[in-house]
C-alpha cells in the first residue's frame, strides 16, 4: 500500500527543486527593469512570475482539477504594452521554459509525463501563472504557492525560500519549502547551503540537498531557555522586533535574535536552529497570507513543535488567500511554546 499523499509529494519535490534552479541561475542575472514594484509597493522580480509559471505548470499536468492559491498575477503582465512589459515577458518565457525543459532528473514522474516538458508560449506562461488567482476557502482539494518568499531577501542574496503546500478540507496535509541560500551549518554562513525540506501530515519532515538526495529526518530538539534565540524577520515592518525583544526578557531568553528573511526560518527552526520563530504584527491590518505559512506550518509540526497565532488560536488556512483574524505567528518547540504565549500575554498585559 502506497503511503497517502506520495504521488503529490513527488510531483511537488520536482516542482520546487525546479524552480529553485530558476532562481538561482536567474539572481547571478537579474538586470534593471527586471524587478518591478506591486501596487501594494512590495517588490517582484522575474524570477517570482517565471517560477510561479514553472510549478503551476507542473502541478496543472499532474492535478489538472486542483486549484492554485499563489501569491502572484499576470494581469500586468498581460496588458502591459510598454517596451519594460515586453522585455518581462521575453525573459519570463525564456526563464521558465528553460526550467521546463531542463533534464535534471529531479525526482520526475516519468509515468505522469512529468519528465522534461515541452516548450510553453508566452501565452500558455501567463495563463499557468494566473491558474494561481483562486481565492481559497474551507473545502476541498487546493494547493498554496509563493514562487519567492522573501523578494527583500533574494534581492539582497540573502534567503528566501520556493514555499508549496497542499490543503484539504482547510488543512495543510504536504509541504514543500527550497531554500537555495540556506548554509547547512548556519554558523557557518560561507559553508555549503541549499536544501529542499519536505514533510507530510503524519510522515514526518526531511531535509534533502537541492537535487532531492541525501534525505534526513528532521526532529526538533527541546532546547532550554539559555540556549533559546528568536528568529525574525529582517523587514521590521513586517513584524516587531521591539515586541519580541520585551518577549524574550520577560522569558529570561539571553542570547540575541536570528534575523533571517523568507520561511526559511520555518526550516531553521525545525531543524533545531534557535528554538523559536516569533512574528507579531507591527500594526493593526495586515492579514498574513496563508503561502506564508502553509508549508512551514507542517514542516515544524511534523517535527515534533507547536504552531499557533499569538493569542494560542490555531491558524485557519480555510477563510481565503490570508490567514483572516489570526493574529501574530508563534513557532516553537512543544515544551517552550506554551511558555512564549504566556510571555506575549504578560507583555501585552503590561502595556495597558
Ligand atoms: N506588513 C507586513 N506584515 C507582515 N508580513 C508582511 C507585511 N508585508 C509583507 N509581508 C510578508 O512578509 C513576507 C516576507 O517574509 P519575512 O518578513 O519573514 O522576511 S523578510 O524579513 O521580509 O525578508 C513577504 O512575502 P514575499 O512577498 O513573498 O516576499 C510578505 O508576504
Ligand atoms: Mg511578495
Ligand atoms: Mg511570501
Ligand atoms: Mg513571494
Amino acid at each position: 500500500m502506497s503511503l497517502a499523499f506520495s504521488l503529490e509529494r513527488q510531483v511537488a519535490l520536482s516542482a520546487v527543486a525546479r524552480a529553485c534552479r530558476l532562481t538561482s541561475s536567474v539572481f547571478n542575472k537579474l538586470v534593471k527593469n527586471e524587478t518591478v514594484t506591486k501596487d501594494d509597493k512590495s517588490p517582484v522580480t522575474v524570477g517570482d512570475y517565471s517560477a510561479q509559471a514553472v510549478v503551476n505548470t507542473i502541478l496543472s499536468r499532474a492535478f489538472p482539477d486542483d486549484p492554485i492559491v499563489g501569491e502572484e498575477d499576470a494581469s500586468d503582465l498581460k496588458s502591459g504594452t510598454s517596451e519594460t512589459a515586453q522585455t518581462l515577458r521575453k525573459r519570463i518565457t525564456e526563464l521558465a521554459n528553460e526550467a521546463l525543459t531542463a533534464d535534471l532528473a529531479y525526482g520526475d514522474v516519468a509515468d505522469w509525463g512529468l519528465g522534461p516538458g515541452q516548450e510553453r508560449t508566452t501565452e500558455e506562461l501567463l495563463n499557468a501563472i494566473d491558474r494561481g488567482n483562486h481565492a481559497g476557502g474551507p473545502t476541498g482539494r487546493m494547493w498554496t504557492l509563493d514562487p519567492i518568499d522573501g523578494t527583500k531577501g533574494f534581492l539582497r542574496g540573502e534567503q528566501y525560500a520556493v514555499c508549496l503546500a497542499l490543503i484539504v478540507n482547510s488543512r495543510v496535509e504536504l509541504g514543500v519549502m527550497g531554500c537555495p541560500n540556506l548554509p547547512h551549518d548556519l554558523s557557518k554562513p560561507d559553508g555549503p547551503r541549499g536544501s529542499i525540506f519536505v514533510a507530510v501530515r503524519g510522515q514526518g519532515a526531511e531535509q534533502r540537498t537541492l537535487t532531492l538526495g541525501d534525505p534526513k529526518p528532521l526532529q526538533l530538539p527541546h532546547l532550554p531557555i539559555s540556549e533559546l534565540s528568536f528568529l525574525e524577520s529582517v523587514e521590521a515592518a513586517h513584524s516587531s522586533h521591539s515586541f519580541n525583544d520585551r518577549v524574550s526578557s520577560t522569558l529570561g531568553i539571553t542570547k540575541p535574535p536570528t534575523r533571517m528573511d523568507s520561511q526559511a526560518k520555518y526550516c531553521a527552526l525545525a531543524r533545531g536552529d534557535g528554538g523559536a520563530y516569533l512574528r507579531m504584527p507591527t500594526g493593526v491590518g495586515y492579514k498574513e497570507k496563508i503561502w506564508d505559512h502553509a508549508s512551514g506550518s507542517l514542516l515544524v509540526t511534523e517535527a515534533g513543535g507547536m504552531i499557533t497565532d499569538g493569542r494560542g488560536a490555531p491558524l485557519d488556512f480555510g477563510l481565503g488567500r490570508t490567514l483572516g483574524e489570526n493574529f501574530g505567528i508563534v513557532a516553537a518547540g512543544a515544551e517552550v511554546h506554551p511558555l512564549i504565549i504566556a510571555a506575549i500575554k504578560q507583555v501585552n498585559e503590561q502595556k495597558v
